[in-house]
């Protein structure tokens, strides 16, 4: 990757730690987190008008697993921010960032130019790029996902073969732009290590003039996403929606998928056609951009959060399961519309923010949203299983 500066970015005051900033995570051990196998859900978060909060400092980390520091685990943030950045750009030494507005867009101007991100749209910061972010539309909200060690990568298509899910072609990058002007006390905040340090300098860092390479910050319309799914029985795994894949070593094990779940036509027969009952050796983060999540029929609120870690059971709830069996046209072709839920799923097990446990957006009742499921099953005599057949 070729930058072409107006000047050095080196030409900075020394690094000073940032008066704390206790709500990121760089490194997930017992000091701020804890383990739970619990199924939990958020609310969304109020996004408040008053303390003023730009981007960085409204960001705060949900959960993750591993250390940026051994270049290997990930972290999910979230972030709740009211106004823009000023006289400063962010810089994020620990990982690649990839953004998920919510509510509100996001004009990010990086070293490679400006990007306006709209809720429905995903950006990729790439790690160690300064960027700074507006909010053109005042308060704003959204996910963030984090990894360390790698990058993100469209899928292997497999047997799908050349065409499908996200297209290379519908990744854009920024055009180079610049400014060249005298910013006295412009300060740099650069997390590392998930701690925040500051640098001042005199200069904007958005004074690269032409650049060329592919290590570059890129966004992507999730409408532009071809998704493919049953067509005649059966149901999926949700990994065949998958945007952008970062792996680890292992092949097929992934550090980080990013899942969408858009708006799409329903055509399986005799299938029941929300996510099947599971446990899964995945960890699935899970926000909704705008709609109903089609296995959720409350509770799971635009802008907020679950979490069903590795091998924890989870499922449609008890109103999704009843409503989708008693469905007379359960076989007609049905399109889900006006939804955009997605996933972030790992392979690494969580741990959680003590903040995120304790938080008052936490639906201390999430569990029963299943209390109340109840047997459907029958033996040949008819008799369901709740009321055992007379002995012969
Ligand atoms: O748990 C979830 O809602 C996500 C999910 C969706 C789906 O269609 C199949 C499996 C799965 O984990
Ligand atoms: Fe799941």
């Amino acid at each position: 990757m070729w930058l072409y500066r107006i000047k050095p970015s080196v030409t900075h005051e020394p690094f000073h730690p940032r008066p704390a900033h206790a709500r990121l995570v760089g490194e997930f051990d017992r000091s701020t987190t804890a383990a739970t196998p619990t199924q939990l859900r958020w609310r969304p978060p109020e996004v408040p008008l008053d303390p003023p909060l730009d981007f960085i400092d409204g960001l705060y980390t949900v959960c993750g697993a591993g250390s940026s520091f051994l270049r290997h685990g990930y972290a999910i943030h979230m972030y709740a921010a009211n106004r823009s950045m000023d006289g400063c750009a962010f810089c994020n030494a620990d990982g690649d960032f990839l953004i998920v507005p919510q509510q509100g867009r996001l004009l990010i101007t990086t070293e490679c130019g400006k990007m306006l991100v709209s809720p429905g749209e995903i950006v990729v910061i790439p790690q160690g790029f300064r960027f700074a972010i507006d909010l053109p539309d005042g308060p704003s909200r959204g996910y963030v996902s984090e990894i360390f060690g790698t990058h993100f990568q469209l899928p292997d298509l497999g047997p799908i073969g050349a065409n499908g899910l996200a297209s290379p072609r519908d990744f854009l990058s920024p055009t180079a732009w610049f400014e060249q002007v005298h910013r006295p006390g412009y300060t740099i905040v650069h997390k590392y290590g998930g701690e925040l340090f500051t640098a001042t300098q005199d200069f904007s860092p958005f004074n690269v003039v032409a650049w060329h390479g592919n290590y570059v910050p890129y966004k992507y319309d999730l409408s532009r996403f071809c998704p493919f799914n049953t067509v005649l029985f059966d149901h999926g795994d949700p990994s065949v929606n998958t945007v952008l894949t970062a792996p680890t070593d292992k092949a097929g094990v992934a550090l980080l998928d990013f899942v969408i779940f858009p708006p799409r036509w329903l055509v399986a027969e005799n299938t029941f056609r929300p996510p099947y009952y599971h446990r899964n050796c995945m960890s699935e983060f899970m926000g909704l951009i705008y709609g109903i999540y089609e296995a959720k029929a409350d509770g799971f609120l635009p802008g907020g959060a679950s979490l069903h870690s590795c091998m924890t059971p989870h499922g449609p709830d008890t109103k999704t399961y009843e409503a989708t069996i008693s469905r007379a046209d359960a076989n007609e072709p049905f399109r889900l519309s006006g939804t955009l839920a997605f996933m972030f799923e790992s392979s690494l097990i969580p741990r959680v923010c003590r903040w995120a446990l304790d938080s008052p957006c936490r639906d201390l009742d999430y569990y029963q949203c299943w209390i109340g499921l109840k047997s459907h099953f029958s033996h040949d005599n008819g008799a369901t299983a709740s009321e055992p057949a007379a002995s012969p």
